[in-house]
């Protein structure tokens, strides 16, 4: 059961695709308007209503490779036949400004900022099941059907490592799994 925290300054989510960690992330951003949401770079194509620079910046590849080149990323990551990865320089003026940081990014992405950011907290959301998993993102319809096998084979992977994390909320009642967030993170009663 989570308890209340203090205010972590800065926190990660991790889990599979389709697990709900966009809903969940979208809740808490309406919920604590203080709690900034690191945008990722990305060189996936933009789901339909995603915009440049609010839900990621889409980068080519090239593009990407130089943001990695440059140092210019915290951390990044190939998953699932692109690359994700974290812009340093605003994730470090928030920190400084003692603005609540939160990442959400996939497993390779959570370790090497568990080795940078060793006091960072590490949240993992799980699915009630596979199965679920499977329905949640198949239902989405965001992703092709090999694209979908490609998240779900990798969710395997995710799931076995879980117990690496601070905590693992299971996204059951999506209400439940917000107040659990909450409570982990010291969001609790700051609404
Ligand atoms: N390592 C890493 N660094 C990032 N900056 C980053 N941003 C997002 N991700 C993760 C989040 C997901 O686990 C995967 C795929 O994200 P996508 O939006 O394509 O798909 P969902 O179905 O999970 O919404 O990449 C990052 N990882
Ligand atoms: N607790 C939940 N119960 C049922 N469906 C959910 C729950 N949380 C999220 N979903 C649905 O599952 C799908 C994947 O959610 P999303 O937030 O896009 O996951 P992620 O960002 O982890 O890939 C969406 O259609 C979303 O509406």
């Amino acid at each position: 059961m989570a308890s209340s925290q203090a205010p972590a300054r800065l926190a990660l989510l991790t889990g599979p695709s389709g697990v709900g960690k966009g809903t969940l992330v979208a809740r808490l951003q309406e919920r604590h308007p203080q709690l900034w949401l690191s945008v990722s770079a990305t060189t996936r194509a933009p789901r339909e209503g995603e915009r440049d620079g609010v839900h990621y910046f889409f980068k080519t590849r090239q593009d990407f490779e130089a943001l990695v080149r440059s140092g210019g990323l915290l951390e990044w990551a190939e998953f699932a036949n692109n690359c994700y990865g974290t812009p340093r320089g605003p994730v470090e003026e928030r920190l400084v400004a003692g603005i609540p940081v939160l990442l959400e990014i996939e497993l390779e992405g959570a370790r090497q900022v568990r080795k940078s950011f060793p006091e960072a907290l590490q949240i993992f959301l799980a699915p009630p099941s596979f199965d679920e998993l499977e329905r949640r993102i198949r239902g989405r319809a965001t992703e092709s059907d090999d694209a979908i096998q490609r998240r779900l084979d990798r969710a395997r992977a995710e799931l076995e490592a879980q117990s690496e994390f601070d905590a693992v909320v299971v996204n059951d009642d999506l209400e439940a799994a917000l107040l659990e967030l909450e409570g982990l993170m010291g969001l609790a009663g700051s609404i």
